[in-house]
């Protein structure tokens, strides 16, 4: 088990999930390589800057190429344990056993926590509080930001604290140009350090795997609002349109007839409506079976659709009866069209089990005047409908 996976594991938060864990463990793992390679950048940043401050501390009492290579050897040092550090944690989280590359990290973080509390033991620095309250203030911000910013490994917490916190101790009880205070304030910011560090990382983690599982559930969520989403359109379509002949039912060709007629009434552009019904339709069905009347009903829907324009729409209005809706279209255009339709049908041989059936229709054509309500339009169109079959069948009445 890697090291993440055995921190992870023994986390309130994810003791539950442990079935899940696998599952998010390469995710988190990329998660926590980008939290981290950020984290170095800070942890550095800040690490520069304790140097400078301590420095600025020493500039009077050690001299100046002594100081520079003492901040140099320090730059190097935290170089070095900072690339080792994030090496480490990167490879941890896949391999687990890496326990001599852990002991080195620690051990050059105890180098380095030692290097800087060896300044408290300058006589300089000692003797002036101010000193020695800015130095301590430098070691506590470089403590928490380190922890802070690197937050992976408890013991490597323990290792620089502890450096830092060392000499300053040994100093204490060794030296009486140490104030006491010094020591018993070491002390409690390395205990303050510990716990702090031992509740960091764990926390870190946690909110790595939350993240991971809300933007898993988000993403859930969201594919299962589109999905909804086509699924209601698919129903609205479905609640739209007749299934035998793929045109709109009466319902929705009332609603497409409904907005026709307000468009017209706004600005004024004529539209037709055209009931078409299927003369002697019945006897299809009683000679040649139900079927063969689908099939008829199928076909003739086919040939309608096929004589539209985009903008005009096909109905089935019921039984064998259908009605078109011609958008912007004069009576005379319309009558010419309907009259196109009636030879198209009259012309398309459908077959049938047993041969080819030819099949006629009867239309009726009216204009909607602006004024004119949808009810009374359809009465019209039907009345010329009745006219047409009246006069014999598989004619245009308008
Ligand atoms: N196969 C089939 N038949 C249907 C369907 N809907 C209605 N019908 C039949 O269509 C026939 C309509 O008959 P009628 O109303 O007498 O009309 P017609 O025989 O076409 O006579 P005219 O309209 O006067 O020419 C009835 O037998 C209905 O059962 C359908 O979806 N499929």
């Amino acid at each position: 088990m890697s090291y993440v996976q055995r921190l992870l594991r023994t986390d309130p938060l994810t003791t539950e999930k442990t079935a899940d864990l696998d599952h998010y463990l390469p995710a988190i793992a990329r998660d926590l390589d980008r939290v981290l390679g950020r984290r170095m950048l800070m942890a550095a940043s800040t690490s520069f800057l304790g140097y400078g401050l301590q420095a600025w501390l020493l500039r009077d009492v050690v001299p100046g190429p002594i100081l520079l290579a003492w901040v140099l050897t320090l730059a190097a040092i935290e170089s070095l344990n900072g690339t080792m550090a994030w090496r480490l944690q990167r490879r941890t989280i896949r391999t687990p056993g890496l326990a001599p590359l852990k002991l080195a990290v620690r051990c050059n973080l105890l180098l380095l926590g030692s290097a800087w509390g060896t300044v408290l033991l300058l006589p300089h620095v000692a003797a002036d509080p101010v000193t020695m309250l800015l130095h301590g203030m430098g070691l506590a911000l470089a403590m928490v930001l380190g922890i802070y910013n690197l937050s992976t490994d408890r013991w490597s917490y323990a290792a620089l604290s502890g450096g830092l916190v060392l000499p300053g101790v040994l100093g204490w009880l060794c030296l009486d140009s140490i104030p006491r205070e010094i020591g018993v304030c070491g002390l409690t910011l390395f205990l303050l350090c510990q716990f702090y560090a031992a509740t960091t990382g764990r926390l870190v983690r946690s909110i790595l795997l939350s993240n991971r599982i809300s933007k898993d559930v988000a993403r859930q969520l969201a594919d299962s609002n589109h999905r909804l989403e086509q699924l209601s359109h698919q129903l609205k379509l479905a609640a739209s349109i007749d299934p035998l002949t793929a045109c709109l039912n009466r319902r929705a060709m009332m609603r497409e007839l409904e907005r026709e007629a307000a468009r017209v009434r706004r600005n004024a552009t004529p539209f037709c409506v055209v009931f078409l019904d299927l003369d002697h339709f019945k006897a299809v069905n009683d000679q040649h079976g139900h079927a063969a009347g689908d099939a008829v009903l199928k076909v003739a829907a086919e040939v309608f659709k096929g004589q539209l324009r985009a903008t005009d729409m096909a109905g089935r209005w019921g039984g064998e009866e259908f009605v078109l809706m011609l958008a912007a279209t004069s009576l005379s255009a319309a009558v010419a069209k309907a009259e196109g339709i009636r030879v198209a049908l009259a012309d398309t041989p459908i077959p049938v089990e047993g041969g080819l059936l030819r099949i006629t229709t009867s239309v009726g054509v009216a204009a909607f005047r602006p004024g004119q309500t949808l009810e009374a339009l359809i009465a019209q169109a039907d009345a010329r409908l009745y006219d047409a079959k009246a006069a014999g069948r598989n004619c245009v009445r308008s």
